[in-house]
């Protein structure tokens, strides 16, 4: 049968007849606007003349959509291939050699699986694995003020004063090399946008490093099986995307619950498999998709108690999509934190209101 599409009806006779072009042209259109929201600067002009205006380019996007792209990073092209390639060949082993890693309630690091929590009902479909490292801080007695000064609940920061231990498969040495140089890079990525923020906002770039400069910074890695979404459901989400949803909205088969990051700042590193979405101000979710040899930044709660709301923590999920139907969604998120013993009360005081954040709750 042969058709002639025009511009005009393609999106009504595609709809008849595929569903999966249905899908593209869906995401397509959702992929100019969020490109346009969100940012892709380049870190290389992080330097001479053009540093200052690199640095108001950051800080411009982190007021507005709280996201940008970043390319050219201390996290390479190549890096962050491999380490999406690791987290891959990891989650790929054996459940034996998995289990030997599992968490315990005395050391939070390691290999674990939970459902994916949705906000009121219906988890989006097969667990999530994950595997956590991280610097190894030893220092406990501090991090009851750091958490009681950013107002969180004891039930909240406890599992985080355990004692935090990476563990590593004996034998996959790679994985470790590579997760630990990922972790690296990320640091240095983080710091680069850290400095930024600081010229930007006319502040001592020393003073932002340094209370960053022992931090119990976290890495996870992430998969998210396939079989992600049912069909009725992801029917309803696609209507729901082509309308733009409210956030609230609980036919959407979430995988990670619309949430905020703890963090300073944020690095994401995705698989070609979309899922991850940002809550605009309008009350909009728009999907962030890959963008090659780019890594995902964005600002967190203590960048936004810091800031006195200036700069955004912007709320974010994963909703399993049929992108995710058949094939494996795999992420890696770096959480760069402040020293332990730093008041993310410290900064702005003067500025607005800051007693305007509530409890701040953690990632998961
Ligand atoms: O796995 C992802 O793609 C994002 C997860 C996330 O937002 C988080 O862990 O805070
Ligand atoms: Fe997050």
């Amino acid at each position: 049968m042969q058709f002639t599409i025009t511009a005009r009806n393609e999106w009504r006779i595609q709809s008849i007849f595929s569903r999966s072009s249905l899908k593209r042209i869906n995401r397509d259109r959702f992929q100019a606007r969020n490109l346009h929201q969100v940012p892709i600067l380049d870190a290389t002009e992080f330097r001479g003349d053009s540093r200052d205006r690199f640095a108001k380019k950051v800080l411009e996007a982190f007021q507005t959509s709280g996201f940008l792209y970043l390319r050219n990073a201390p996290l390479s092209a190549d890096g962050q291939n491999r380490a999406i390639t690791a987290t891959r060949h990891f989650f790929d082993s054996t459940e034996q050699s998995k289990r030997i890693l599992h968490t315990t309630k005395d050391n939070p690091r390691g290999y674990y699986s939970y459902h994916g929590v949705a906000e009121g009902e219906s988890p989006g479909g097969a667990e999530i694995e994950a595997f956590l490292m991280g610097n190894e801080i030893p220092a406990i007695q501090l991090r009851r003020k750091y958490f009681e000064d950013m107002g969180m609940e004891e039930k909240y920061w406890k599992p985080m004063t355990l004692q935090q231990k990476n563990v590593w498969p004996r034998e996959d040495l790679t994985f470790r090399e590579i997760m630990t140089s990922t972790f690296t890079t990320c640091t240095e990525t983080s710091r680069l946008i850290l400095s930024a923020i600081a010229i930007a906002t006319g502040r001592d770039e020393e003073a932002i490093l340094g209370v960053h400069s022992q931090a119990d910074s976290t890495m996870e890695i992430k998969h998210y099986p396939p079989g992600g979404s049912r069909k009725t459901i992801r029917e309803e989400y696609q209507s729901n995307i082509s309308m733009t949803s409210n956030g609230s909205s609980s036919d959407i088969p979430l995988r990670v619950k619309a949430h905020s990051d703890l963090s300073s700042v944020t690095l994401l590193l995705q698989n070609e498999i979309t899922g991850f979405e940002i809550l605009r101000g309008d009350s909009t979710w728009v999907p962030l998709e890959r963008v090659e040899g780019a890594v995902l930044v964005n600002t967190g709660d203590c960048m936004e108690r810091w800031s006195g709301g200036k700069i955004r923590s912007t709320k974010h999920r994963v909703v399993a999509n049929s992108d995710n139907e058949k094939k494996s969604r795999y992420s890696l998120v770096y959480f760069c934190m402040p020293n332990w013993d730093t008041s993310v009360n410290q900064w702005d005081h003067s500025m607005d209101n800051p007693d305007k954040f509530g409890d701040i709750v953690p990632f998961h």
